[in-house]
């Protein structure tokens, strides 16, 4: 048993999900991943306990709005952006198994990562990585995620084209005010329209606002 387990299934608890023993191996293969190969890539700014708290549990924090958001959608598509080291279209995608997703990353080391460690949790055959800048993009996705990628302002109208007409944007960010001086700046400089709401996360044992910001286009 790893040191990290009772807080990762105590923490899945409190968000309301239930994983089987094949999601939880999938996670302790990804963590241990993350962790081999964060001295050598840096990958993410946390070890241990932190890991599985600021980034783990942090990116699955939004699976019930997603449930929502998606629910009666037939075999949906999801678009991580900037997803580094996979974070959070692999939590993600170990939760939400019955949908595809796409990993977009343009740092040719992080492409790497991913793909090992999409091998490694059995995850290759429904979640691809896209080994481009967002801009060369092509395809029409029903959900875009991105999380620690650039501010709103500078980004919404290159997510625009590739999401679908009925598609939703769900946007991880920090403190609410920042949110609000992000979405001004939407409105200022960018020339795609958005209907905006914002869903207030809670992350077990993590003592730091979080907000999912939710764009549907128009
Ligand atoms: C700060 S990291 C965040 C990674 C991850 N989403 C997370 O939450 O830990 C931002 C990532 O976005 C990637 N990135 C930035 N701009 C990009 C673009 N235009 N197209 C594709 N990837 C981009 C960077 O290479 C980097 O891996």
């Amino acid at each position: 048993m790893a040191t990290y387990d009772n807080l990762l299934h105590d923490s899945i608890d409190q968000l309301g999900l239930q994983f089987d023993d094949t999601q939880y191996a999938q996670l302790s293969t990804y963590i241990k991943e993350l962790e081999l190969w964060n001295p050598t890539y840096k990958l993410v700014g946390a070890s241990g306990n932190e890991l599985i708290t600021k980034h783990i549990v942090d990116s699955l924090s939004s699976v019930p709005t997603i449930l929502d958001l998606l629910s009666g959608k037939q075999d949906p598509t999801i678009a991580d952006l900037g997803s580094g080291a996979g974070l959070p279209g692999i939590p993600l995608a170990i939760a939400l198994r019955d949908y595809r997703f796409t990993l977009v990353e343009r740092m040719g080391r992080r492409v790497g990562f991913l793909n090992n460690a999409l091998v490694l949790c059995r995850l290759s055959d429904r979640v691809s990585v896209y080994d481009q800048d967002l801009s060369q993009v092509k395809g029409s996705f029903d959900l875009v995620t991105f999380r620690a990628f650039h501010p709103l302002y500078d980004i919404l109208d290159a997510v625009e084209p590739i999401l679908a007409p009925d598609g939703v944007i769900c946007a991880y960010k920090g403190q609410e005010d920042q949110l609000r001086m992000e979405l001004e700046q939407v409105e200022k400089q960018c020339k795609s329209k958005w209907t905006v709401s914002q869903v207030s996360l809670s992350v077990p044992y993590l003592d730091a606002q979080r907000m999912l910001c939710i764009l549907h286009k128009g």
